[in-house]
């Protein structure tokens, strides 16, 4: 008998989803198992890209959830709710779960594990992070032995979209932002990606995997790309950087330390347009592409570049889960399989902003006074905050304008010295401050 997807939602992931498990030719023969029994969606008159019995597309996503008959809910609504309610309404029915939303995951992820652990059920996650990269498998499975030191990720398709064609054409923020959304990459709302917040849900979503506990969304420091300026473009082009949007969660200690069995070691999680130098391999993912550029003990650094967003990659990883679900149900195990569960209980321990180590540069508007270069020097050498670079590359008006960038600082250290520069009566105003990596 065909395992039963319910699935919720026929926008881009779900016809992109329809679409693959219609078209079984080439592909895994377990594909010829699943049988699309019912897909919710909220307006029956729209046009659909896909052809489906009349039976099969309904407005009642309850009613799929609570149907004895589905075994496998896949949903591809976005949004909190009603997907969160849906979810655990399927768990709760013991249904399995795959799901492309990093916004409830990250968010209701303890509620939602724990009541699939309760139910004995999984809830499969590959399309929510890196699109149709297999980095969550990677995470749970391939790399698993490794100890993590540091996940550095380009993780949002849209800004990557967005920073690639500025960089490339000097294009206009708000026109590549439209063409991000007539393509399909951005979220109903582009808020969430503009600001960063899709990837801020991404990287705790990859940080809890890779650090083993769980994260909270509010210990994730969260910058967009709106303040990216041409100008800083433009300079750290001069500079040897290209500036992306970087989600990033990182361990101080080295990966060799001799750590209690029981104690995983505090790490930061962020999300900041950040100058990459351009010898970096994170530096050419370009367009709407992501790369996960993991460092972990033994195995060094792993990249994994791909497509993240779209139709037919989020599809693929979609599609990927659900053929791990119907591996386990046709092998019927009674077990749960430790590689497929979530076990953690425990939160991660997170570093205060203030005592990140990071490489920064800032921009500034002075006065065109001698001795400008001296001042902004001292203040810094004052907190101990060293500097690799001064250049005082032109003239905004009548204000020069000088670039500033720093050896591996500790953030509150140098956040003590700008707001010294910022009270000298030399200095107009600091435009821009961005980390590098
Ligand atoms: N687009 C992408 O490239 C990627 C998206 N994702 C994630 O996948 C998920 C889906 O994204 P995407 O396909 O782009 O979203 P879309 O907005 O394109 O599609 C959403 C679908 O869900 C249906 N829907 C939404 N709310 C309701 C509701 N309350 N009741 C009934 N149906 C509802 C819509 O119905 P109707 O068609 O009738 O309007 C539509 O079919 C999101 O979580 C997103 O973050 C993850 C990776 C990549
Ligand atoms: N809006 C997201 C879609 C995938 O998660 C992105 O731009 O990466
Ligand atoms: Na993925």
């Amino acid at each position: 008998m065909g395992v039963k997807l319910g699935i919720l939602g026929l926008g881009t992931v779900g016809t992109g989803t329809v679409q693959l498990l219609q078209d079984g030719i080439g592909r895994h023969p377990l594909l010829q198992e699943i049988e699309i029994y019912k897909v919710g969606v909220r307006s029956l008159d729209k046009s659909r890209a896909v052809t489906l019995p009349e039976s099969v597309l309904v407005t009642d996503l309850d009613a799929i959830v609570n149907d004895p008959k589905v075994d496998i809910v896949v949903e591809v609504l976005g949004g909190l709710e009603p997907a969160r309610s849906l979810i655990l309404k399927a768990i709760e029915n013991g249904k399995h779960i795959v799901t492309a939303n990093k916004a409830v995951i990250s968010r209701f992820g303890e509620e939602i594990f724990t009541s699939a652990n309760k139910a004995g059920v999984y809830v499969m996650l590959e399309a929510a992070v890196g699109g149709g990269i297999p980095v969550i498998q990677p995470l749970k499975q391939s790399l698993s032995v490794n100890r993590i030191q540091s996940v550095t990720g380009i993780v949002n398709g849209t800004t990557n979209y967005i920073l690639t064609r500025m960089q490339l054409e000097g294009s206009n923020f708000d026109d590549v932002l439209a063409d991000a959304q007539r393509l399909g990459y951005a979220e109903a709302d582009p808020t969430a990606d503009v600001e960063g917040l899709d990837a801020a849900d991404k990287i705790a979503i990859l940080a809890s995997l890779a650090f083993d506990g769980r994260i909270k969304l509010e210990d994730v420091y969260c910058e967009g790309i709106r303040q990216v300026s041409k100008t800083d473009i433009a300079y750290a082009e001069k500079l040897g950087f290209v500036i992306k949007l970087l989600a990033i969660a990182k361990t101080a200690i080295s990966p060799s330390a001799n750590l209690p069995l029981s104690s995983t070691p505090p790490i930061s999680v962020r999300v900041h347009p950040t100058l990459v130098p351009k010898t970096h391999p994170l530096a050419s993912i370009n367009g709407v592409n992501n790369a996960i550029f993991i460092e972990g003990q033994p195995i060094g650094q792993v990249m994994l570049f791909g497509p993240g967003a779209g139709a037919g990659a989020t599809a693929s990883s979609v599609s990927s889960d659900i053929l791990n679900l119907v591996a386990s149900l046709k092998t019927n195990t009674a077990l749960p399989n430790p590689l497929l569960a979530c076990r953690h209980q425990d939160y991660c321990q997170i570093t205060p902003s203030s005592e990140l180590v990071t490489r920064f540069y800032a921009r500034f508007l002075t006065l065109d006074q001698s001795g400008v270069i001296g001042k902004i020097g001292t203040c810094f050498g004052d907190r101990g905050v060293s500097l690799e670079s001064v250049v005082q590359t032109g003239f905004q008006g009548e204000l020069a304008e000088i670039v500033v960038v720093t050896h591996d600082v500790r953030e509150g250290d140098f956040r003590e010295a700008l707001t010294e520069i910022h009270s000298l009566p030399a200095i107009d105003s600091i435009p821009s401050v961005l980390r590098v990596l």
